[in-house]
């Protein structure tokens, strides 16, 4: 079968950060200015997510067996141009952030201690660039600073608020408001409203040079840290400096209540089936099945790559999602291939992998009692895997028609009973 080149566009992009999108755009024009200044991030991570309201603060609320802020994290972390990224959390939370870094292998992190206040943990956040024992958090040119609550950001905008910030020494991201403003008398009734078109909404990330936000925060008031929520007004008020305003996308938005964990799961989980990636060996039942698969599959917006060989390590790194068909009589030593190849790779590190073993029962007998062992060993594998993050489903069409064997499809989501994929 005819290997199709896998686009930057067929691979799953990483939630919150659509990085392929951007590199396929920035293919098509000028290459962007280069960021040839040291960059470095704020993560206010510090709050108890109260309009949550569950136990546990929205930022360390799990999405797929992963917690919120490790997809803010990576979303910075796989900009080659981003250096250090500061995670501010409590104190009470400091051994959970540092368990998170080490199991998802956040490599560019530092984590320090927040304060009471969301303006006291960026402070206490920028202040981790200047203490001079920790060569660790070289002080940056500009200093990105972004909620750990936002898990979507874009490298397009990123670059953009950088670059703004290291021009006009502030710049912030905004969005068109959704609601009128108005302000409501003594007596809770309405005082008057704001003419909305000529407002926006402040979002995050923004940017600014680091000397900038520094002294801001050195020179504001008890006022500020206590009721503040806009650092781009800490520049204005206490330096003078007018931040840039650049509108993102609607995918800025925060994570404040728990429908928002849900919106942010939706996309998530829509982000990582976008792509699958087909692999059919060389029998001409197989390959037709890949062919109509791939059709139907495209219909609901799929990208399909067949492959022919399952060690094709180009395309097992292209997508999370696999679908692996074989013919009666072949075991599924292809898919032990694949999950070893996983392991090696690490690729299950930070999105489960689906891998869906379809095997085409050609004869005419249905399947016999000698499968039972295979179905037996096929399970025990399901069952062993899913602690890699790889979720394992069997299905056996039987000659002609497609049936799913509930004892293959059974056995595999009892023992995936916890996952939503
Ligand atoms: N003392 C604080 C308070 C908030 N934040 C962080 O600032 C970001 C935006 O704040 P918000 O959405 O208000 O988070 P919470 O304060 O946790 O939410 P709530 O007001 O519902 O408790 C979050 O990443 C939050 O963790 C922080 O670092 N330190
Ligand atoms: O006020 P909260 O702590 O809920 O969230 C902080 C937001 O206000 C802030 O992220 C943006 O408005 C940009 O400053």
């Amino acid at each position: 079968m005819q290997q199709e080149r896998c686009s930057s566009s067929d691979r799953p992009l990483d939630p919150g950060c659509l990085q392929a999108r951007d590199a396929e755009r920035s293919a098509d024009r000028p290459a962007c200015a280069p960021v040839d200044f040291p960059v470095a991030v704020v993560l206010p991570a510090g709050g108890s997510g109260e309009r949550v309201g569950l136990p546990t603060p929205k930022q360390f609320c799990t999405i797929f067996n992963r917690p919120l802020i490790s997809y803010t994290i990576q979303a910075f972390e796989r900009l080659p141009w981003i250096g250090t990224v500061v995670v501010v959390v409590s104190k009470e939370n400091h051994d959970l952030m540092l368990n998170i870094v080490q199991k998802f292998n956040h490599t560019k992190v530092n984590v320090i201690h927040g304060g009471t206040t969301r303006h006291r943990s960026i402070f206490n956040g920028l202040q981790a660039f200047c203490s001079t024992s920790n060569s660790l958090t070289p002080k940056p040119k500009v200093v990105i600073i972004h909620d750990a609550v936002r898990p979507f950001v874009e490298e397009d905008l990123l670059l953009k608020i950088t670059l703004a910030a290291k021009e006009q020494g502030a710049s912030g991201a905004i969005r068109p408001l959704v609601s009128t403003i108005i302000a409501t008398s003594s007596e809770g009734y309405l005082d008057h409203s704001l003419e909305r078109a000529k407002y926006r909404a402040s979002e995050m990330p923004q940017g600014f040079l680091y000397d900038i936000i520094f002294q801001a925060y050195q020179r504001c008031s008890e006022f500020d840290f206590e009721f503040g929520s806009e650092c781009l007004h800490l520049a204005l008020q206490y330096c003078g400096v007018n931040a840039k305003l650049i509108e993102g996308p609607p995918t800025l938005w925060k994570v404040t209540y728990k429908r928002d964990l849900a919106a942010a799961e939706a996309i998530i989980k829509e982000t990582l089936s976008r792509s699958a990636c087909i692999i059919a060996g060389a029998e001409a039942e197989a390959a037709e099945l890949a062919k109509t698969l791939q059709k139907n599959l495209n219909m609901m917006e799929t990208d399909v790559i067949p492959c022919a060989k399952e060690s094709n390590a180009e395309y097992l790194s292209k997508t999370q999602n696999f679908i692996h068909l074989s013919t009666t009589g072949s075991n599924f030593l292809g898919v032990l291939e694949m999950v070893k190849h996983f392991e090696d790779t690490d690729h299950t590190r930070l999105y489960p992998v689906v891998i869906v073993w379809v095997q085409l029962n050609m004869t005419k007998q249905s399947v016999d009692s000698q499968k039972t062992d295979e179905l037996a060993a096929f399970r025990s594998l399901a069952s062993e895997v899913i602690q890699g993050n790889v979720l394992l489903y069997g299905i056996q069409i039987e000659h002609t028609k497609v049936i799913f064997s509930m004892r293959y499809h059974y056995m595999c989501l009892r023992d995936l009973k916890n996952f939503k994929l």
